[in-house]
């Protein structure tokens, strides 16, 4: 029989695998572990970034970007074969490990990651195309932030979403009743719920996923949005959200969801809508416009801050 104290004998998170260095940033509050690997070495696997994500046994984060170099990865090299210059690819996963098309906020944080370490050079007013797997997104550096390029927009229903009512209902997230939402993609998919009040915004449950029927088929990010009074002043749409993000749970803000929210607000409010919208998340403001680009398209621009906290290493 051991004499081991079982504590001892419990079984430990460690392994064998070497130690990484990471840094720990946030955009409006949705905050990420950034990795730097250059030559795709790391190993960060949807098990490693769940336990990493984790916000008691782990560092705690929103979603976790490693920096790879474009050719390291055959989504890099997709985006490498028509962006020879996105030399810097953002490998997102969410929290609970799962891989996203597209995160808003962690490419402002990435490339500020990419400036503060060295690994590229941007001075205010330059700009820096960088890989996603939704394809190659220029983002410009200015004094207090970045703006992306996020390209154009679409509708996830484009027969249903026709009149730009609503395409799905979302039941729950404590409301009474169902509610009408329209769906957005934005590289990836987000559903748009409007509310009466900005009470009823602060009242919602988010602590599960609410309900969306249909739901579309690789599950969907959740956004609440409620109007201010009036909802256009001085030519600019002001909008507060929340979010409930698919493969996380509430998070503080979403940059493609707060994209996605100025996208279904114009299209609600018809002729009075504007091309500039302000939108308030728990953690801060995003700034939103819809531009008419080089190639004749509407392009959505997304704008806000980027902020390292700290660094450190995994160990586990
Ligand atoms: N917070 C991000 C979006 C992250 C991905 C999302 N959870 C998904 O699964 O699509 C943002 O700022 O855009």
């Amino acid at each position: 029989m051991s004499t081991e104290p079982s504590a001892a004998r419990a079984e430990t998170a460690t392994d064998d695998r070497p130690s990484v260095p990471f840094t720990k940033g946030h955009g409006t509050g949705n905050d990420f572990v950034l990795v730097a690997d250059p030559d795709g070495n790391a190993q960060l696997d949807a098990e490693r970034v769940a336990r990493v994500a984790d916000r008691h046994q782990g560092v705690g984060a929103d979603g976790v970007i490693r920096a790879v170099r474009s050719v390291h990865l055959p989504e890099g090299e997709a985006v490498l074969a028509e962006h020879p210059e996105a030399e810097w690819f953002m490998d997102y996963r969410n929290g609970d490990g799962s891989i996203a098309e597209m995160c808003g906020n962690g490419v402002r944080v990435f490339v500020h990651f990419l400036v503060e370490k060295g690994l590229v050079d941007l001075a205010p007013g330059q700009s820096l195309t960088i890989g996603t797997r939704a394809g190659a997104k220029t983002v410009t550096r200015y004094e207090g932030g970045y703006s992306i390029d996020m390209g154009p927009w679409r509708f996830l229903e484009p027969e249903l979403a026709e009149d730009a009512a609503s395409d799905a209902m979302v039941l729950t997230a404590g409301l009474p009743d169902p509610r009408p939402a329209l769906s957005v993609s934005l590289g990836n998919p987000h559903t748009v719920v409007p509310l009466q009040s900005m009470a009823e915004l602060a009242d919602l449950d988010l602590t599960r996923a609410p309900g969306v029927d249909p739901e579309p088929p690789h599950g969907t990010n959740v956004e609440f949005v409620a109007a201010h009074e009036p909802l256009i002043h001085e030519g600019v749409g002001r909008v507060r959200m929340r979010v409930h993000e698919r493969g996380v749970g509430e998070t503080q803000s979403c940059g493609t969801g707060a994209c996605a929210v100025a996208v279904a607000m114009r299209a609600w409010a018809g002729p009075e809508g504007s091309d500039s919208w302000l939108v308030e998340v728990p953690g801060g403001v995003l700034g939103i416009d819809f531009v008419r680009a080089a190639d004749g398209e509407e392009h959505v621009v997304l704008a806000g801050p980027a902020e390292l906290v700290f660094d450190g290493e995994l160990i586990a």
